[in-house]
């Protein structure tokens, strides 16, 4: 589903914070991104969802080529940046249907669209509140009920549950794993990362430092142990 090949970015001081990087991630998989402060991990998953041209490398995701296709690659993922961008005035039904048409949906359709995407996230009947009111974990379930408005087939998500208590972190874990799509995600929550995904990738100065299945990671070692022993 996402296959990713020499993935470079080099900014204008010529350090390459992104540094060829290579990975694929099958239909259906949960992938997590771990990674120190400053590994890269934003900037692989913006250029992964167009929005930073690489310096060099490929991808395609779903099928459609990064480069050669990046409108194909927009209609087929869902992205959750760290910060979430949800307005804080106005009705979030207001938003939704607004983004919902955008995406060029009927009234009619965007408005079934959103009750089922809010009943999946468990939302239902909080239309009418503006985005300030919201606790965090609701912000980022709505955060994810954007993304998801145009039935992606890849969820990007960058460090969604930062900030958010134990019992909400837990509770949007069990949202995006009850979603069935392949997800990339990333988070310094290791722990969660180790229950939750399927396989992690652990980035560090710009490389894929090491790759597996949690078990295959630890090893006889915590996956603490194990990921500052990797990502020194
Ligand atoms: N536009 C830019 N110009 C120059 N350097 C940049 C730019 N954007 C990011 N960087 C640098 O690239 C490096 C990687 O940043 P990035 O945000 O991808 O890291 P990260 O792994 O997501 O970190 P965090 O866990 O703190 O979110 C950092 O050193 C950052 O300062």
């Amino acid at each position: 589903m996402i296959d990713v090949s020499g993935l470079t970015k080099t900014f204008k001081n010529g350090v390459n914070v992104v540094d060829g990087v290579d990975f694929s991630v099958a239909p259906g998989e949960i992938v997590g991104f771990l990674g120190p402060n400053g590994a890269g991990k934003t900037t692989t998953m913006r250029m992964l969802t167009t929005l930073l041209p690489p310096t060099s490398g490929r991808a395609t995701i779903a099928g459609h080529d990064l480069l050669t296709d990046p409108r194909g690659v927009r209609r087929s993922i869902g992205y959750v940046s760290q910060g979430g961008g949800i307005n804080p005035v106005n009705p979030l039904g207001d938003e939704l249907e607004l983004q919902a048409m955008l995406y060029g949906m009927s009234r009619a359709e965007a408005r079934e669209r959103i009750a089922q995407t809010l009943e999946t996230l468990q939302l239902t009947g909080m239309e009418s509140m503006p985005g300030g009111a919201l606790s965090g974990g609701q912000r980022r379930r709505f955060d994810i009920a954007f993304s998801l408005l145009h039935r992606p087939s890849v969820l990007f998500l960058d460090e969604p549950s930062t900030g958010l208590d134990p019992q909400s972190r837990a509770g949007l874990w069990d949202h995006i794993r009850s979603l069935g799509l392949t997800v990339f995600i990333s988070t310094h929550y290791l722990e969660e990362a180790e229950a939750l995904c399927d396989r992690l990738l652990i980035i560090d100065s710009g490389r894929i430092a090491a790759h597996g299945s949690p078990a295959e990671l630890k090893g006889d070692r915590t996956l603490i142990e194990a990921f500052m022993e990797i990502a020194s």
